[in-house]
């Protein structure tokens, strides 16, 4: 039997061939030629570590196929002000409609109204959506490991960066992650939930972690919802976090994003 991973990926292949007849790659490539300048992603966050900081990629998310719907009030931009005003570093955006309710007009307008990079959050599968992701003005891509060959996972990766957008490389496990490791990617992102079970554990970070050298920088990702969380990640010299549901949970989410950044939330 199939699991949800692989029927994303089946209805996004779907999208994507539905999507090619509505826009050539030549088209993409004149309105991301309108976009304004990629912001740097990876920059962001490594100037944060770098200084000692903890960076935060704050997610904005209305719902998903673990949790169904997280915030029935959903305005993206409002959501994102409060972000920015709570100190997150960048944002992620869902983009995906059929399972987490997002929109490919989300990512567009937060990144109008707010002035942080913006990672689009999708299952990327074709050459032809990271064309449309950075036509829709996206500073970041999300490239899943586990939905791609190695041959597409480093064509996307490298299409991406000469687009000039950075990309988030998303592991679950030791195989994965030497997969990403082969690549030049820059920021692992190791995501604590298991997309196929939805089971989520922070000692997935905890063990992977260790196969990363200083080089490159990690993200900690999903089912993270306490300061203790936080200051467990931390000691396992993680200082990158990409945070959801717990934030949207919430009514002012930068608001909660600033009391679990200052150990505030038990
Ligand atoms: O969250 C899901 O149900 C899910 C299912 C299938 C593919 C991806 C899925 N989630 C994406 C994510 O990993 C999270 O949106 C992200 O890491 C934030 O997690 P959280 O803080 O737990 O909302």
């Amino acid at each position: 039997m199939s699991n949800v991973l692989d029927q994303i990926v089946a209805t996004k292949k779907q999208e994507v061939a539905a999507g090619k007849q509505l826009h050539s790659i030549s088209d993409l490539r004149t309105i991301a030629a309108q976009q304004t300048t990629p912001r740097g992603f990876f920059h962001a966050i490594e100037n944060q570590v770098v200084k000692g900081d903890t960076a935060v990629i704050a997610e904005v998310k209305k719902a998903s196929p673990s949790k169904g719907i997280i915030r029935e009030d959903f305005n993206p931009v409002e959501i994102a002000q409060s972000y920015l005003m709570g100190g997150a570093t960048c944002l992620s955006v869902l983009t995906d409609s059929n399972y987490f309710q997002g929109s490919d007009d989300y990512l567009s307008q937060v990144r109008e109204v707010v002035g942080l990079p913006v990672l689009r959050k999708d299952f990327m599968i074709d050459p032809w959506q990271i064309f449309q992701s950075r036509a829709l003005g996206a500073d970041c891509i999300l490239l899943i490991v586990a939905c791609l060959t190695d041959e597409l996972l480093i064509e996307l990766n490298d299409l991406a960066m000469d687009l000039g957008m950075d990309v988030l490389m998303e592991v679950h496990d030791e195989e994965e992650m030497n997969r990403a490791l082969a690549t030049s990617a820059q920021l692992i992102g190791i995501n604590n939930r298991n997309l196929k079970t939805f089971e989520t554990s922070l000692s997935t970070s905890q063990n992977l972690r260790k196969m990363v050298d200083e080089k490159r920088i990690v993200v900690s990702e999903s089912g993270i919802h306490t300061s203790e969380d936080i200051k467990f990640l931390q000691q396992q010299d993680i200082h990158s976090f990409l945070i959801g549901e717990s934030l949207m949970r919430h009514n002012n989410p930068g608001e909660q994003l600033q009391k679990l950044m200052t150990g505030q939330v038990e």
